[in-house]
Protein backbone atom coordinates (compact mmCIF):
# COMPACT_ATOMS: atom_id res chain seq x y z
CA UNK A 1 0.00 0.00 0.00
CA UNK A 2 0.99 3.56 -0.66
CA UNK A 3 2.32 5.39 2.10
CA UNK A 4 -0.52 7.46 3.77
CA UNK A 5 0.77 10.50 6.12
CA UNK A 6 -1.46 11.60 8.71
CA UNK A 7 -1.72 14.36 11.57
CA UNK A 8 0.72 13.13 14.27
CA UNK A 9 3.19 11.91 11.26
CA UNK A 10 3.80 15.25 10.38
CA UNK A 11 6.23 17.83 11.50
CA UNK A 12 5.11 21.46 11.45
CA UNK A 13 8.38 23.69 12.48
CA UNK A 14 9.28 24.07 9.23
CA UNK A 15 6.11 26.26 8.47
CA UNK A 16 5.91 28.25 11.26
CA UNK A 17 7.59 31.09 11.07
CA UNK A 18 6.36 31.92 7.31
CA UNK A 19 4.12 33.77 5.67
CA UNK A 20 1.78 32.44 3.58
CA UNK A 21 0.00 34.05 0.55
CA UNK A 22 -3.17 32.45 -0.49
CA UNK A 23 -4.28 34.56 -3.93
CA UNK A 24 -7.99 34.10 -4.37
CA UNK A 25 -10.28 33.89 -2.12
CA UNK A 26 -13.18 31.33 -3.82
CA UNK A 27 -13.94 27.66 -3.27
CA UNK A 28 -10.49 26.55 -2.69
CA UNK A 29 -9.01 30.05 -1.26
CA UNK A 30 -11.08 31.00 1.77
CA UNK A 31 -11.11 27.53 2.84
CA UNK A 32 -7.06 27.21 2.46
CA UNK A 33 -6.73 31.05 4.35
CA UNK A 34 -8.99 30.09 6.56
CA UNK A 35 -8.34 26.76 7.58
CA UNK A 36 -4.63 28.08 7.94
CA UNK A 37 -5.37 30.59 10.09
CA UNK A 38 -7.44 28.82 12.65
CA UNK A 39 -4.26 26.22 13.03
CA UNK A 40 -1.86 29.01 14.10
CA UNK A 41 -0.60 30.12 10.55
CA UNK A 42 0.46 33.82 9.62
CA UNK A 43 -1.87 34.18 6.66
CA UNK A 44 -2.29 37.02 3.66
CA UNK A 45 -5.06 36.95 1.01
CA UNK A 46 -3.95 38.53 -2.38
CA UNK A 47 -6.43 39.52 -4.24
CA UNK A 48 -7.93 42.56 -6.52
CA UNK A 49 -10.63 45.02 -5.38
CA UNK A 50 -13.95 42.98 -5.75
CA UNK A 51 -16.98 40.96 -3.83
CA UNK A 52 -14.05 38.34 -2.50
CA UNK A 53 -11.83 41.32 -1.20
CA UNK A 54 -15.21 42.07 1.02
CA UNK A 55 -15.58 38.79 2.11
CA UNK A 56 -12.39 38.03 3.10
CA UNK A 57 -12.35 41.33 5.12
CA UNK A 58 -15.65 40.43 6.48
CA UNK A 59 -14.46 36.84 7.57
CA UNK A 60 -11.45 38.41 9.23
CA UNK A 61 -8.66 37.62 7.24
CA UNK A 62 -5.99 40.31 6.17
CA UNK A 63 -5.65 40.87 2.93
CA UNK A 64 -3.82 42.78 0.50
CA UNK A 65 -3.47 43.02 -3.48
CA UNK A 66 -1.40 40.15 -5.38
CA UNK A 67 1.71 41.98 -5.57
CA UNK A 68 1.83 43.13 -2.01
CA UNK A 69 1.01 39.86 -0.69
CA UNK A 70 3.57 38.17 -2.87
CA UNK A 71 5.95 40.03 -2.20
CA UNK A 72 6.12 39.88 1.80
CA UNK A 73 5.50 35.97 1.18
CA UNK A 74 7.60 33.17 1.75
CA UNK A 75 4.84 30.46 0.62
CA UNK A 76 2.45 31.69 -2.20
CA UNK A 77 -0.48 29.74 -2.57
CA UNK A 78 -2.04 30.15 -5.89
CA UNK A 79 -5.63 29.45 -5.90
CA UNK A 80 -7.24 31.61 -8.84
CA UNK A 81 -9.33 29.77 -10.92
CA UNK A 82 -7.05 27.44 -14.19
CA UNK A 83 -7.82 29.74 -16.61
CA UNK A 84 -6.88 33.57 -14.80
CA UNK A 85 -3.14 31.67 -13.24
CA UNK A 86 -1.20 32.32 -16.46
CA UNK A 87 -1.76 36.46 -16.98
CA UNK A 88 -1.83 37.26 -12.84
CA UNK A 89 1.34 34.82 -12.68
CA UNK A 90 3.24 36.82 -15.01
CA UNK A 91 1.80 40.09 -14.29
CA UNK A 92 1.23 40.23 -10.23
CA UNK A 93 3.04 36.77 -8.53
CA UNK A 94 6.59 36.12 -10.67
CA UNK A 95 7.69 39.76 -10.47
CA UNK A 96 7.32 39.83 -6.74
CA UNK A 97 8.48 36.29 -5.90
CA UNK A 98 11.20 36.48 -3.41
CA UNK A 99 14.30 34.43 -4.20
CA UNK A 100 13.85 31.00 -1.89
CA UNK A 101 9.98 31.15 -1.40
CA UNK A 102 7.64 28.77 -2.54
CA UNK A 103 5.20 28.46 -5.31
CA UNK A 104 2.69 26.12 -4.90
CA UNK A 105 -0.66 25.07 -6.34
CA UNK A 106 -3.89 23.30 -5.42
CA UNK A 107 -3.98 21.42 -9.03
CA UNK A 108 -1.26 21.09 -11.52
CA UNK A 109 -2.46 22.12 -14.71
CA UNK A 110 -0.97 25.02 -15.60
CA UNK A 111 2.66 23.93 -14.45
CA UNK A 112 1.86 20.87 -16.20
CA UNK A 113 0.93 21.95 -19.54
CA UNK A 114 3.59 24.70 -19.35
CA UNK A 115 1.10 27.67 -19.11
CA UNK A 116 3.09 29.09 -15.96
CA UNK A 117 7.00 28.61 -15.64
CA UNK A 118 8.47 28.67 -12.20
CA UNK A 119 12.02 30.63 -12.11
CA UNK A 120 14.83 28.58 -10.95
CA UNK A 121 14.93 30.32 -7.56
CA UNK A 122 11.94 29.25 -5.41
CA UNK A 123 10.78 25.78 -4.75
CA UNK A 124 7.13 24.53 -6.42
CA UNK A 125 5.14 22.08 -4.76
CA UNK A 126 1.02 21.46 -4.97
CA UNK A 127 -1.12 20.64 -2.16
CA UNK A 128 -4.54 19.41 -4.00
CA UNK A 129 -7.60 18.66 -2.07
CA UNK A 130 -9.73 15.67 -3.31
CA UNK A 131 -12.76 17.53 -2.81
CA UNK A 132 -14.79 20.61 -3.21
CA UNK A 133 -13.08 23.59 -1.26
CA UNK A 134 -16.45 24.53 0.63
CA UNK A 135 -15.90 21.08 2.26
CA UNK A 136 -12.47 21.43 2.96
CA UNK A 137 -13.22 24.34 4.72
CA UNK A 138 -16.71 22.55 6.59
CA UNK A 139 -15.16 19.48 7.33
CA UNK A 140 -12.12 21.14 8.71
CA UNK A 141 -14.58 23.18 11.20
CA UNK A 142 -16.19 19.78 11.92
CA UNK A 143 -13.24 18.39 13.39
CA UNK A 144 -12.75 16.34 9.87
CA UNK A 145 -11.21 16.99 7.02
CA UNK A 146 -10.57 16.28 3.08
CA UNK A 147 -7.18 13.61 1.76
CA UNK A 148 -5.31 15.63 -0.16
CA UNK A 149 -2.10 14.76 -2.44
CA UNK A 150 0.87 16.48 -2.38
CA UNK A 151 4.15 16.47 -4.77
CA UNK A 152 7.25 18.46 -5.41
CA UNK A 153 8.23 20.06 -9.13
CA UNK A 154 11.17 21.73 -7.58
CA UNK A 155 13.25 21.90 -4.67
CA UNK A 156 15.69 24.74 -4.23
CA UNK A 157 15.88 25.03 -0.84
CA UNK A 158 15.81 21.12 0.53
CA UNK A 159 13.07 21.89 2.30
CA UNK A 160 9.80 21.87 -0.23
CA UNK A 161 8.56 18.39 0.47
CA UNK A 162 8.38 19.15 4.33
CA UNK A 163 6.56 22.46 4.13
CA UNK A 164 4.52 20.99 1.27
CA UNK A 165 3.46 18.30 4.05
CA UNK A 166 2.84 20.80 6.78
CA UNK A 167 0.94 23.07 4.51
CA UNK A 168 -1.48 19.81 3.73
CA UNK A 169 -1.29 19.51 7.61
CA UNK A 170 -2.33 23.05 8.42
CA UNK A 171 -5.47 22.65 5.88
CA UNK A 172 -7.03 19.78 7.70
CA UNK A 173 -5.85 16.69 5.34
CA UNK A 174 -3.77 15.11 7.82
CA UNK A 175 -6.96 14.05 9.53
CA UNK A 176 -8.08 12.30 5.89
CA UNK A 177 -4.69 11.31 4.80
CA UNK A 178 -2.08 12.72 2.73
CA UNK A 179 -0.53 10.73 -0.48
CA UNK A 180 2.42 11.85 -2.48
CA UNK A 181 2.27 12.19 -6.27
CA UNK A 182 3.80 14.37 -9.38
CA UNK A 183 2.10 16.96 -11.13
CA UNK A 184 1.72 15.02 -13.97
CA UNK A 185 -0.21 12.29 -12.07
CA UNK A 186 -2.15 14.86 -9.78
CA UNK A 187 -2.94 16.85 -13.62
CA UNK A 188 -4.32 13.81 -15.14
CA UNK A 189 -6.29 11.88 -12.42
CA UNK A 190 -7.99 15.04 -11.33
CA UNK A 191 -8.55 15.91 -15.09
CA UNK A 192 -10.07 12.26 -15.75
CA UNK A 193 -11.79 11.96 -12.28
CA UNK A 194 -13.86 15.06 -13.23
CA UNK A 195 -14.95 14.32 -16.82
CA UNK A 196 -15.51 11.14 -16.60
CA UNK A 197 -16.78 10.14 -13.03
CA UNK A 198 -17.71 12.72 -10.70
CA UNK A 199 -18.91 15.49 -12.97
CA UNK A 200 -19.17 14.82 -16.48
CA UNK A 201 -20.09 11.30 -16.14
CA UNK A 202 -22.44 11.72 -13.23
CA UNK A 203 -24.51 14.33 -14.48
CA UNK A 204 -24.68 12.52 -17.63
CA UNK A 205 -25.94 9.62 -15.64
CA UNK A 206 -28.49 11.80 -13.34
CA UNK A 207 -29.99 13.13 -16.89
CA UNK A 208 -30.81 10.23 -18.61
CA UNK A 209 -32.35 8.52 -15.89
CA UNK A 210 -34.44 11.87 -15.31
CA UNK A 211 -34.96 12.02 -19.13
CA UNK A 212 -36.13 8.28 -19.60
CA UNK A 213 -38.44 8.31 -16.65
CA UNK A 214 -40.00 11.52 -17.77
CA UNK A 215 -40.02 10.94 -21.48
CA UNK A 216 -42.06 7.18 -19.99
CA UNK A 217 -44.68 9.53 -18.78
CA UNK A 218 -43.86 9.61 -15.28
CA UNK A 219 -43.95 12.46 -13.25
CA UNK A 220 -40.86 14.50 -13.09
CA UNK A 221 -40.95 15.10 -9.24
CA UNK A 222 -40.81 11.34 -9.15
CA UNK A 223 -38.05 11.43 -11.57
CA UNK A 224 -35.83 14.09 -9.45
CA UNK A 225 -36.02 11.85 -6.37
CA UNK A 226 -35.45 9.15 -7.66
CA UNK A 227 -32.21 9.92 -10.00
CA UNK A 228 -31.32 13.17 -8.33
CA UNK A 229 -31.65 13.20 -4.24
CA UNK A 230 -31.00 9.94 -3.02
CA UNK A 231 -27.54 9.91 -5.10
CA UNK A 232 -26.63 11.52 -2.15
CA UNK A 233 -27.96 9.53 0.35
CA UNK A 234 -26.53 6.07 -1.92
CA UNK A 235 -23.03 7.79 -2.16
CA UNK A 236 -22.86 8.77 1.50
CA UNK A 237 -23.06 4.57 2.21
CA UNK A 238 -19.98 3.73 -0.42
CA UNK A 239 -17.74 7.11 1.23
CA UNK A 240 -18.66 5.51 4.34
CA UNK A 241 -18.40 1.51 3.55
CA UNK A 242 -17.21 1.32 -0.17
CA UNK A 243 -19.83 -0.69 -2.57
CA UNK A 244 -20.11 -3.36 -0.20
CA UNK A 245 -21.35 -1.29 2.33
CA UNK A 246 -24.36 0.39 0.05
CA UNK A 247 -25.30 -2.77 -0.92
CA UNK A 248 -25.65 -4.06 2.84
CA UNK A 249 -28.21 -1.44 3.10
CA UNK A 250 -30.21 -1.57 0.14
CA UNK A 251 -32.78 -4.07 -0.58
CA UNK A 252 -31.99 -7.52 -2.36
CA UNK A 253 -34.35 -7.02 -5.56
CA UNK A 254 -32.08 -3.39 -5.83
CA UNK A 255 -28.91 -5.16 -5.64
CA UNK A 256 -30.13 -8.00 -7.84
CA UNK A 257 -31.01 -4.91 -10.21
CA UNK A 258 -27.80 -3.59 -9.59
CA UNK A 259 -25.62 -6.68 -11.27
CA UNK A 260 -27.44 -7.61 -13.62
CA UNK A 261 -28.27 -3.69 -15.35
CA UNK A 262 -25.88 -1.57 -14.22
CA UNK A 263 -23.13 -3.49 -16.14
CA UNK A 264 -25.49 -3.09 -19.37
CA UNK A 265 -25.63 0.95 -18.61
CA UNK A 266 -22.19 1.37 -18.06
CA UNK A 267 -20.67 -1.05 -20.31
CA UNK A 268 -17.43 -1.82 -22.23
CA UNK A 269 -18.29 0.44 -24.92
CA UNK A 270 -18.54 3.00 -22.11
CA UNK A 271 -14.98 2.27 -20.53
CA UNK A 272 -13.56 2.64 -24.27
CA UNK A 273 -14.72 6.17 -23.76
CA UNK A 274 -13.63 7.04 -20.88
CA UNK A 275 -10.07 5.34 -22.05
CA UNK A 276 -10.69 8.30 -25.01
CA UNK A 277 -11.28 10.73 -22.25
CA UNK A 278 -7.83 9.91 -20.26
CA UNK A 279 -5.91 9.69 -23.84
CA UNK A 280 -6.93 13.13 -25.10
CA UNK A 281 -6.10 14.82 -21.35
CA UNK A 282 -2.56 12.53 -21.83
CA UNK A 283 -1.65 13.72 -25.15
CA UNK A 284 -2.79 17.85 -23.91
CA UNK A 285 -5.52 17.83 -26.71
CA UNK A 286 -8.17 18.59 -23.47
CA UNK A 287 -6.00 20.99 -22.04
CA UNK A 288 -4.89 23.39 -25.37
CA UNK A 289 -9.01 22.87 -26.41
CA UNK A 290 -9.20 24.71 -22.40
CA UNK A 291 -7.10 26.76 -23.18
CA UNK A 292 -8.14 28.35 -27.03
CA UNK A 293 -11.70 28.13 -25.30
CA UNK A 294 -11.03 30.88 -23.21
CA UNK A 295 -8.25 32.57 -25.74
CA UNK A 296 -11.97 33.01 -27.33
CA UNK A 297 -14.17 34.00 -24.30
CA UNK A 298 -15.84 30.37 -23.60
CA UNK A 299 -18.45 30.99 -26.29
CA UNK A 300 -18.91 27.15 -26.11
CA UNK A 301 -18.83 26.99 -22.03
CA UNK A 302 -21.33 30.05 -22.15
CA UNK A 303 -23.96 28.35 -24.37
CA UNK A 304 -24.02 24.81 -22.98
CA UNK A 305 -23.80 26.93 -19.22
CA UNK A 306 -26.92 28.40 -20.28
CA UNK A 307 -28.86 25.16 -22.10
CA UNK A 308 -27.90 23.07 -18.98
CA UNK A 309 -29.82 25.86 -16.55
CA UNK A 310 -32.80 25.23 -18.41
CA UNK A 311 -33.07 21.47 -17.93
CA UNK A 312 -36.11 20.45 -16.24
CA UNK A 313 -34.22 18.51 -13.56
CA UNK A 314 -32.96 21.95 -12.69
CA UNK A 315 -36.51 23.52 -12.45
CA UNK A 316 -38.38 20.74 -10.61
CA UNK A 317 -35.21 20.21 -8.20
CA UNK A 318 -35.57 24.30 -7.24
CA UNK A 319 -39.23 23.85 -6.55
CA UNK A 320 -38.56 20.72 -4.29
CA UNK A 321 -35.75 22.16 -2.45
CA UNK A 322 -37.47 25.31 -1.84
CA UNK A 323 -39.43 22.53 0.60
CA UNK A 324 -36.78 20.68 2.13
CA UNK A 325 -34.81 23.79 4.04
CA UNK A 326 -32.89 21.13 5.48
CA UNK A 327 -31.51 20.61 1.70
CA UNK A 328 -31.31 24.19 1.06
CA UNK A 329 -29.17 25.48 4.15
CA UNK A 330 -26.43 23.40 3.67
CA UNK A 331 -26.39 23.65 -0.29
CA UNK A 332 -22.73 25.23 -1.24
CA UNK A 333 -24.07 26.96 -4.33
CA UNK A 334 -26.98 29.12 -2.52
CA UNK A 335 -24.81 29.75 0.27
CA UNK A 336 -22.11 30.89 -1.78
CA UNK A 337 -23.82 33.63 -3.68
CA UNK A 338 -23.78 35.31 0.01
CA UNK A 339 -20.59 34.03 1.14
CA UNK A 340 -18.33 33.87 -2.00
CA UNK A 341 -20.44 35.89 -4.49
CA UNK A 342 -17.46 35.84 -7.18
CA UNK A 343 -18.51 32.38 -8.46
N1 LIG B 1 -13.00 24.22 -6.69
C1 LIG B 1 -12.41 23.21 -6.03
O1 LIG B 1 -12.96 22.68 -5.07
C2 LIG B 1 -11.06 22.70 -6.42
C3 LIG B 1 -10.18 23.52 -7.09
N2 LIG B 1 -8.88 23.12 -7.24
C4 LIG B 1 -7.95 24.04 -7.88
O2 LIG B 1 -7.84 25.20 -7.05
C5 LIG B 1 -7.60 26.35 -7.85
C6 LIG B 1 -8.67 27.39 -7.53
O3 LIG B 1 -9.91 26.90 -7.98
P1 LIG B 1 -11.27 27.43 -7.35
O4 LIG B 1 -11.15 27.53 -5.88
O5 LIG B 1 -12.35 26.60 -7.95
O6 LIG B 1 -11.30 28.90 -7.97
P2 LIG B 1 -12.48 29.97 -7.87
O7 LIG B 1 -13.14 30.09 -9.20
O8 LIG B 1 -13.37 29.69 -6.71
O9 LIG B 1 -11.60 31.31 -7.60
C7 LIG B 1 -12.21 32.51 -7.56
C8 LIG B 1 -11.29 33.47 -6.80
O10 LIG B 1 -10.26 33.93 -7.65
C9 LIG B 1 -10.29 35.37 -7.61
N3 LIG B 1 -9.81 35.90 -8.89
C10 LIG B 1 -10.21 35.55 -10.12
N4 LIG B 1 -9.51 36.25 -11.04
C11 LIG B 1 -8.67 37.08 -10.35
C12 LIG B 1 -7.70 38.05 -10.72
N5 LIG B 1 -7.48 38.31 -12.01
N6 LIG B 1 -7.02 38.68 -9.76
C13 LIG B 1 -7.25 38.41 -8.45
N7 LIG B 1 -8.17 37.49 -8.03
C14 LIG B 1 -8.87 36.85 -8.97
C15 LIG B 1 -11.74 35.70 -7.38
O11 LIG B 1 -11.83 37.03 -6.89
P3 LIG B 1 -13.02 38.02 -7.34
O12 LIG B 1 -14.11 37.89 -6.33
O13 LIG B 1 -12.37 39.36 -7.29
O14 LIG B 1 -13.46 37.60 -8.73
C16 LIG B 1 -12.07 34.67 -6.33
O15 LIG B 1 -11.60 35.05 -5.07
C17 LIG B 1 -7.59 25.86 -9.29
O16 LIG B 1 -6.27 25.56 -9.62
C18 LIG B 1 -8.41 24.57 -9.23
O17 LIG B 1 -8.15 23.64 -10.25
C19 LIG B 1 -8.40 21.95 -6.73
C20 LIG B 1 -9.22 21.11 -6.04
C21 LIG B 1 -10.64 21.36 -5.94
C1 LIG C 1 -14.21 17.17 -8.95
C2 LIG C 1 -13.88 18.56 -9.39
C3 LIG C 1 -12.56 19.10 -8.84
O1 LIG C 1 -11.48 18.36 -9.38
C4 LIG C 1 -12.57 18.92 -7.35
C5 LIG C 1 -13.60 19.58 -6.52
O2 LIG C 1 -11.78 18.13 -6.84
C6 LIG C 1 -12.42 20.56 -9.28
O3 LIG C 1 -11.55 20.85 -10.12
O4 LIG C 1 -13.21 21.41 -8.81
MG1 LIG D 1 -10.33 17.32 -8.02
MG1 LIG E 1 -10.15 19.49 -10.68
Amino acid sequence: MAQVYYHNDIKDEVLKNKKIAVVGYGSQGHAHARNLKDSGYDVVVGLRKGKSWDQAVEDGVEVKTVADAVAEADVVMVLLPDEHQPKVYEEQIKPNLKAGAALAFAHGFNVHFNQVVAPDNVDVFLVAPKGPGHLVRRTFEEGAGVPSLFGVEQDVTGSAREVALAYSKGIGSGRAGILETTFQEETETDLFGEQAVLCGGLTSLVKSGFETLTEAGYQPEVAYFECLHELKLIVDLMYEGGLEGMRYSISDTAQWGDFVSGPRVVNEETKARMKEVLNEIQSGKFAKGWILENQANRPEFNAVNARESQHQIEKVGKELRELMPFVKKSQSKEKEVVTHGSR
